[in-house]
């Protein structure tokens, strides 16, 4: 199956100059869905991950599926304002403006295997934010699984020290790869 079919290119949102890539096609369709989150878990399924953990809101609709995939717990990571409990905060900056991420101080215990997961990766800002929280509370980050990653943004980098993982990467605005794809052998069905 060609998750990138599933993928619908939306220009110049949400400003102009942005190429939107818009999952709601994938997500509406159970084979593309299942498929991604299977993609998503396979190089984590024997990292002993006891915790996924994940940003709103497009994380979140990843994390619930591989957190059971895994048989993993989930621990939300959240924008200001949301999470009732004592909480470890990071502050980050955006292309315009800047952003603030929390979580409870008792979401991940020391020591505990955390996977970060995300729809997307594109200049790793959000992503390099949940890193950052998560050394708050010495986890121990296995790596973070995202379904695209657009590389030309550069957020990988950010992303170092830790495992990057993704199932679907751009590397221009017409150009894809299907990561997945690479892994499967000529001539079997896959
Ligand atoms: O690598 P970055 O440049 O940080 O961009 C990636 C982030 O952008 C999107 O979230 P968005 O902030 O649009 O919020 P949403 O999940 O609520 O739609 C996406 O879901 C990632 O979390
Ligand atoms: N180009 C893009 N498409 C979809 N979501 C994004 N989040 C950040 N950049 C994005």
């Amino acid at each position: 199956m060609d998750l990138r079919n599933y993928v619908r290119d939306i220009p110049d949102y949400p400003k102009p100059g942005i190429l939107f890539r818009d999952i709601t096609p994938l997500l509406a369709d159970s084979k593309a869905f299942a498929a991604s989150i299977e993609a998503m878990a396979e190089p984590f399924l024997n990292s002993g991950v006891d915790v996924i953990a994940s940003a709103e809101a497009r994380g979140f609709i990843f994390a619930g599926p591989l957190a059971v995939r895994l048989g993993a717990g989930f621990v939300p990571i959240r924008k200001p304002g949301k999470l009732p409990f004592d909480l470890h905060s990071f502050a980050y900056e955006l292309e315009y403006g800047s952003d603030e991420l929390q979580i409870h101080v008792d979401g991940i215990k020391p020591g505990q295997r955390v996977l970060l997961v995300d729809d997307l990766l594109a200049t790793g800002g959000t992503m390099e934010a949940c890193c950052r929280l998560l050394e708050q509370c010495d986890a121990a980050i296995v790596g973070c699984s995202f379904l695209i990653h657009l590389a030309p943004l550069g957020g990988e980098p950010r992303l170092n020290p830790y495992k990057v993982h993704s199932v679907l990467r751009y590397d221009s605005d017409d150009e894809e790869t299907d990561l997945s794809a690479q892994n499967e052998q000529p001539g079997l069905p896959g």
